[in-house]
């Protein structure tokens, strides 16, 4: 049986998603070119990375890159509302235009946790590129730091969706779309 049995509605294939990721990059190409220093692009390990890898491969700048994890929703579908960081940054944010990919903005828990984390370490900007946003969720408000951007691939419905970096307990992180398990495969 193949994979894509347990997915019971696909919401964004591989080529739109494609296309969208496409359209990100040459906006952020667009925001940072000069005569802002090039940004450094932060994946929020792990559901971002491949929206990450995809994204800064279309990206015409000299970025950089790192990772910082933060984990709240376990093995479940519902955040723990206090996301752990449990792997920090390698690079020095100071006084650094930050971008933070994100998989999806759900709460909006993580996202707040982070964006306060790099104001702390002195970021001068933080914007968020989110692959996807599902503001039928949102439980906390965040603001961007300084003149950050918001850019979004697409509008999430109400779903727990997954595929392309997101998962259900750790696993269909690897399809190439994302969608909604059948309900027999969130037991
Ligand atoms: O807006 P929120 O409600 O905070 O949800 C969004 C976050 O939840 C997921 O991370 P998770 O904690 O599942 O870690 P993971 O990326 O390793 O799957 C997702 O990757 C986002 O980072
Ligand atoms: O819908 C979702 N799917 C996977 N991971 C998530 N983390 C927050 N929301 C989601
Ligand atoms: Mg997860």
């Amino acid at each position: 049986m193949s994979l894509d049995a347990h997915i019971e509605r696909v919401l964004w294939t591989k080529f739109q998603i494609s296309k969208r990721v496409t359209e990100l990059a040459s906006q952020i190409t667009s925001d940072f070119s000069s005569p802002s220093p090039p940004p450094l692009l932060v994946g929020v390990a792990t559901g971002a990375f491949l929206f990450l890898a995809d994204l800064v491969r279309q990206i015409q700048l000299p970025i950089s890159v790192d990772f910082i994890r933060a984990e709240s929703y376990g093995s479940g579908t519902e955040s723990s509302g206090a996301p752990r960081i449990s792997l920090d940054l390698k690079l020095d944010v100071k006084d650094k235009h930050v971008i933070l990919v994100e998989d999806i903005v759900d709460t909006g828990n993580t996202l707040s946790c982070l964006i306060k984390h790099l104001e702390a370490k002195g970021a001068s900007s933080v914007s968020v590129c989110t692959f996807l946003d599902k503001p039928a969720r949102r439980k906390v408000h965040f603001e961007l730091l300084g003149d950050g951007k918001y850019y979004q691939g697409f509008e999430c419905p109400d779903y727990f969706v997954v595929g392309y970096g997101m998962d259900f307990a750790e696993l269909y992180r690897n399809l190439p779309y994302v969608g909604v398990l059948k309900p027999e495969y969130y037991n």
